[in-house]
């Protein structure tokens, strides 16, 4: 696939995590493979509907490979359990999960990682609606460059 293809398509998955996953990635100093895959379940609101839709799948085959999902938010925890599962499917050999924030007072929904896979978070974010570097309130927002606290007004 050409470059302007993989860029084409990145900007077709640009969620919350794709602005965390650029940062991270130059970090990362040995071979690493790069896909996509998005899952949607909040709309244009500040509550998931509960059940996330996988909108956009992988490219790359994850079988017997070490996958670690990197996440924007961990909130009701629906959003990583529908896609543990997925990636669990697909014959991964061990799930990781790094994620820029977890919100564990709003956990509804537990997950497990696969095989030896760890879980790694950032910060922990209290009980607010962020926005900021990524996160977005229906899709707006998300170019500010920091995380910030949406003010209840704007959405209740
Ligand atoms: O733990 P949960 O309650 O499931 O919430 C976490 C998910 O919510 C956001 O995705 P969203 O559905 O808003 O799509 P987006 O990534 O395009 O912003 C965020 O990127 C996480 O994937
Ligand atoms: O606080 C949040 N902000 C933006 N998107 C989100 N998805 C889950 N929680 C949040």
């Amino acid at each position: 696939m050409s470059l302007d293809a993989d860029i084409e398509r990145s900007s077709r998955v640009a969620t919350g995590a794709f602005l965390f996953l650029a940062d991270l990635v130059r970090k990362i100093k040995i071979p690493v493979l790069v896909d996509f895959i998005r899952a949607e379940s909040y709309g244009s609101g500040t509550v998931s509907n509960g059940a996330p839709r996988i909108s956009f799948d992988l490219k790359i085959d994850i079988q017997g490979k070490h996958v670690i999902l990197v996440e924007d938010i961990v909130d009701t925890g629906n959003t990583l359990s529908c896609l543990i599962t997925h990636l669990k499917s697909k014959g991964a050999s061990s799930i990781s999960v790094c994620t820029l924030l977890d919100k564990p007072a709003r956990r509804k929904v537990n997950f497990e990682l696969v095989g030896k896979g760890k879980y790694y978070c950032g910060f922990e974010c209290p009980d607010y609606f962020v926005v900021g570097y990524g996160f977005d309130l229906a899709e707006l927002y998300r170019n500010l460059p920091y995380v910030g606290v949406l003010k209840p007004e704007l959405y209740k």
